[in-house]
């Protein structure tokens, strides 16, 4: 059985960033993600967790914060200076946070030129941190117009363009659905590439009993293919978060 994490941006909103770890262990999530978690030193989150006891999985790489931000700049040909220091900085919060993940987010780019850069960036961050695992997520064009990565082939190539063992895809089976149409068919494409998954339903992006997606199905489909990481459930509660959890095994 896959491990389940809640991501504290978007659920358990209810409450302070501390509370949330909290929240999250006592709903019976023993993993939890924060997107952006820069304007919280990395030491109160990191006991937070610790008192919690749920494990850090996944952060955000670049930008600064959450708020107004661009999401991203790896893929930028103007911003590779910034990319560097941003990326340090991301890598002191994962050591601090002892973060399974570090998601390096492309930012709106188009074109060769782009293609170029983020390969060159994701070589350069794959080398500068051989002990961290790093991933790469296609968004969907709706919800992120003008998205360097929205497509699941375009991921896989690049990740097999900078060919590091320390590289490899977020599958958010939201955006898989959003892409493809087929979340189902999409993941047994990619399968051996994913590190990381997260989920939601489709449309909305609401708790993952609403919408499209069979999600039992897709758990079970994610246990056949041998996965043993993590599923984070990042989406927008439909009202109190603790309410719409039925969708959590093992509840
Ligand atoms: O939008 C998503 O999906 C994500 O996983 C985020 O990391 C983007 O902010
Ligand atoms: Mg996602």
């Amino acid at each position: 059985m896959p491990r389940f994490a809640a991501n504290l941006t978007m659920l358990f909103t209810e409450l302070p960033m501390q509370d949330r770890f909290a929240a999250a262990a006592h709903a019976g999530f023993t993993g939890v993600e924060i997107l952006f978690p820069y304007d919280i030193a990395a030491k109160e989150l990191a006991r937070g967790a610790i008192a919690a006891g749920v494990e850090m999985v996944l952060l955000n790489c670049p930008p600064p914060n959450w708020a107004g931000g661009p999401r991203g700049f790896a893929a930028q040909p103007d911003q590779q200076e910034r990319f560097r220091s941003d990326f340090d900085r991301a890598l002191r919060f994962a050591q601090a946070l002892r973060a399974t993940h570090i998601h390096v987010m492309a930012g709106t780019a188009q074109g060769v030129e782009a293609h170029r850069v983020f390969v060159e960036n994701l070589r350069w961050a794959t080398e500068r941190a051989p002990h961290a695992s790093l991933t790469i997520e296609p968004l969907n064009p709706t919800d992120m117009p003008g998205y360097f990565l929205n497509d699941f082939d375009q991921a896989v190539e690049i990740i097999a363009e900078v060919g590091a063992a320390n590289l490899g895809l977020q599958f958010d089976a939201y955006h898989a659905q959003m892409i493809t149409g087929d979340v189902a068919a999409t993941w047994q494409r990619v399968a051996a590439q994913v590190r990381h998954i997260q989920i939601a339903g489709c449309p909305g992006r609401h708790e993952p009993g609403c919408g499209v997606i069979d999600y039992p199905a897709f758990f079970a489909l994610v246990e056949a293919s041998g996965y043993r990481g993590w599923i984070s459930a990042e989406y927008e509660p439909e009202n109190h978060t603790e309410d719409g959890l039925d969708w959590l095994p093992r509840r």
